[in-house]
């Protein structure tokens, strides 16, 4: 019998968390837990900790960074939300484990920093869409790749115009069609910032340039994204939208495990759609390209206004579509560093933007 793998798991108590822990119970033969970090809630972390048999708990970002550095891993997940992420995604770098990676934001925002520890094969993507542009490149060579399609839902608001949104509501925007997640990266799939977030995420993980990147909507989130190649092919990842899919394979790379999500039913009829972007009324994807091709610190910016943005709105603060004109005015406020950022520059970029949407979310 082979050894269970052990795993780290940030952000427990989360939607990645939660979903994770039930593919771990539902495989007691393959994985033991053997740490979990959370952000505010101490009752489910505790209960977690109790059901897991787990003694090593963490609580912020500083104890869960204190975590992966003392705990040893097989497998360190993070699941934790926004740039709250970055530190622990770097001690997890600077371990033996393999980082299973669902918090983007730390590899978006740390790009100068991060990817120069990513050794290859550590990081594996949580996200779907990455983690199905990781199966479909089994099939071919990075020189064989000629782009890479990005599947988005469209989230809440798709097909409506400018005009339309002037008026949509919190409740709305966490109304999502396919996903049930947390509220950051829902909201962000209503902006479509999640869509721009991922482009960047692609660019790092994958090394293909912003201009072979495309991105289409498809409502029926089944095909979780495409790699088309130099012969004209393009491979497909399909299946129904079920996070513990991407999650097991980032548990248990390079195996699958069975019976962790439902196949696809061809009993009955079904329609997979595919439609542009309506770059118009949804244009953080265009902006999240200019500042990912920037890089240094753009992206931490981009990233933390939007942080700050999101949370506005959802305190009846701003209104939903200036979120990405509020972006943009700290992108434009906010300077570049100088040189290759350091993590200091990167958290000082993160910690001016933040300032900078506060105070043109306070003048109204
Ligand atoms: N949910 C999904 O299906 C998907 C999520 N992702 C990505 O995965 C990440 C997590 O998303 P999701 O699970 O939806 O988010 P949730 O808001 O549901 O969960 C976030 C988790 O992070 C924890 N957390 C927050 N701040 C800290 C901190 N400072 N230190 C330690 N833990 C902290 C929260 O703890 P607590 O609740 O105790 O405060 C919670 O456990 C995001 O980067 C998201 O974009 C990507 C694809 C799909
Ligand atoms: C499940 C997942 O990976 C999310 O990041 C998802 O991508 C959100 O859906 P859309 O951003 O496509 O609406
Ligand atoms: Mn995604």
């Amino acid at each position: 019998m082979t050894a269970r793998r052990r795993i780290l798991l940030l952000g427990s108590t989360g939607s990645i968390g939660t979903q994770t822990l039930d593919v771990i119970a539902a495989n007691p033969d393959r994985f033991e837990v053997v740490g979990l970090a959370a952000g505010r809630n101490r009752a489910l972390l505790e209960q977690q900790a109790e059901r897991f048999g787990v003694r090593a708990l963490a609580q912020g970002t500083e104890e869960a960074e204190a975590l992966v550095r003392d705990v040893e891993a097989d497998v360190v997940l993070n699941g934790i939300t926004g740039a709250a992420g970055l530190r622990p995604t770097i001690a997890a770098l600077r371990t033996d484990a393999v980082l299973g990676l669902a918090n983007k934001e730390s590899l978006i925002i740390g790009g100068p920093v991060v990817k120069p520890l990513m050794a290859p094969g550590r990081v594996l993507p949580v996200d779907s869409e990455h983690s199905a542009i990781a199966q479909c490149l089994v099939s071919g060579s990075h020189d064989e790749v000629r782009r890479l399609v990005l599947t988005a839902s469209g989230g809440p608001f798709r097909g409506r115009s400018r005009d339309e949104l002037r008026s949509v509501t919190p409740a709305q925007a966490l109304a999502h069609p396919t996903w049930d997640m947390g509220l950051m990266v829902t909201t962000n799939s209503a902006t479509l910032v999640n869509k721009g977030l991922e482009v960047i995420e692609a660019h790092l993980l994958f090394d293909v340039p912003f201009e072979r990147i495309d991105v289409v909507v498809h409502p029926q989130s089944i095909v979780h994204s495409m790699v088309e190649f130099t012969d004209g092919a393009t491979i497909a990842q399909a299946s129904p939208p079920d996070m513990r899919l991407p999650i097991s394979l980032a548990l248990d790379a390079p195996h699958r495990i069975p019976h962790v999500g439902a196949p696809l039913d061809w009993t009955t009829a079904q329609s997979w759609t595919f439609e542009p972007l309506d770059d118009a009324a949804f244009p953080s994807v265009t902006l999240a390209k200019v500042v990912g091709a920037a890089g240094g610190t753009r992206p931490a910016v981009f990233n933390a206004a939007n942080e700050q943005a999101v949370h506005a709105f959802h305190a009846g603060r701003l209104a939903f579509l200036d979120i990405v004109p509020l972006i943009e005015a700290v992108l434009a406020s906010v300077p570049e560093a100088s040189g290759t950022p350091d993590l200091e520059a990167v958290l000082d970029a993160d910690r001016q933007a933040r300032a900078a949407a506060d105070a043109v979310i306070a003048r109204g």
